[in-house]
């Protein structure tokens, strides 16, 4: 698949952090407008590759420190603006037409704003990326509570309050060790009360029993990475494989999985794109999207991930086409909606591509 059409091919993203994916200039910029002074170079090209070198640890924690310098300089409703219509923007030019972007409201705080405030600057520059894109994509906000703070409750009842009205959901994300998603289910069970959709990071530092927690306890519909869902999976020398009672239960119920591979790979979730797991899962019947995780801090952006899967793989239109449809089904969008991205623009899009591309 050449590097054209797969930047053309029409994408999706569930699993994007508003605040790891800004542009390394407006990092700059907006550090400067703020005055911060903790920016370890004022050199767009090695801001970016400092990023990506950071987080390459082999650990999440190390790789969530470099999220200090993003939050430092979106602390005001004009920097968020910014920043939410240029990832709308970007994610556009990249051929990505449905988007769920996560960012934790309680991050954006430290200048005053009220968690209201931070969510409209959010939505005001979201919708203003959406026109500058000519319609080409559609964003909705998922709202982030961190595992490590007491906070999620109050940001599960944030999402409630601002849903319809470009929140989709909910999500919990920072350190899995030590931190289980089970400590936070008074938000989850706020959530479902009020038939809120939610997703959870599990299954990325830590291994099954996250998952389990997470679908079984918390009732987490998504599930961000899971990729360690492998634990309970045994794969035979003949290629055959065996699953136990939760991958079962994730494959059946289609749960899906929201796999990030680069960022797997930084955080040590997984050893090289050739070996990583999200093959064997699609290929077992796993609802497996593709993901870019934190666009700046893993030096990503779909079709670079797309890139990567075509060259482990040999992935071709049919495989990504595959991929698209189940991140948008898995959407925290209207069935109707998400109907209409598939049948009028997913579809058509590989059509062409499949016919120009001779697969
Ligand atoms: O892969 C991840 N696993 C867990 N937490 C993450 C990951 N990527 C980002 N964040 C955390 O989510 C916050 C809100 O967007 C970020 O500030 C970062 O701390
Ligand atoms: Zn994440």
């Amino acid at each position: 698949m050449h590097l054209s059409d797969i930047l053309r091919a029409p994408k999706a993203v569930l699993h994007d952090h508003l605040d790891g994916g800004l542009r390394p200039g407006t990092i700059i910029e907006l550090a400067r407008d703020c005055g911060y002074q903790g920016l370890p170079t004022e050199d767009p090209a090695a801001l970016a590759v400092w990023f990506r070198d950071a987080a390459d640890s082999g650990s999440l924690e190390r790789y969530l420190e470099t999220f200090a310098h993003t939050c430092a300089v979106m602390q005001t409703r004009e920097a968020l603006e910014r920043v939410a219509a240029e990832c709308a923007e970007d994610l556009a030019a990249d051929g990505v037409v449905y988007a769920e972007v996560r960012y934790a409201p309680e991050q954006h705080q430290e200048r005053g704003l009220g968690l209201d405030e931070v969510v409209d600057a959010v939505n005001a520059g979201l919708r203003e990326g959406e026109r500058r894109s000519g319609g080409r994509i559609t964003v909705r906000a998922l709202l982030t509570g961190m595992r490590h703070t007491e906070r999620s409750l109050e940001i599960a009842e944030l999402t409630v309050a601002h849903r319809d009205r470009g929140v989709a959901g909910f999500d919990i994300a920072g350190g899995e060790v030590g931190n289980p998603p089970a400590r936070h289910l008074a938000a989850f069970q706020h959530l479902r009360r009020h038939n809120c959709h939610f997703t959870i990071h599990a299954g990325e530092a830590v291994g099954a029993e996250s998952i389990h927690e997470a679908v079984q306890v918390c009732g987490a519909e998504r599930i961000g990475h899971g990729v360690r869902i492998t634990d309970d999976i045994q794969v035979h020398d003949d290629g055959t494989a065996t699953l136990g009672r939760l991958a079962s239960y994730v494959r059946d119920n289609r749960i899906a999985l929201e796999v990030c591979p680069t960022s797997n790979l930084q955080t040590g979730a997984a050893k090289s794109y050739d070996t990583h797991p999200v093959d064997l899962l699609r290929r077992l019947g796993f609802r497996v999207t593709l993901n870019t995780d934190n666009r700046l801090v893993s030096g990503t952006t779909m079709s670079e991930e797309f890139r990567h899967m075509v060259d482990a793989f040999g992935y071709g239109p049919a495989v990504f086409e595959e991929f698209t449809v189940a991140a948008v089904e898995s959407a925290f969008l209207p069935l109707p909606e998400r109907q209409r991205l598939i049948d009028e623009v997913i579809r058509p899009g590989y059509a062409g591509l499949g016919a120009q591309s001779g697969q």
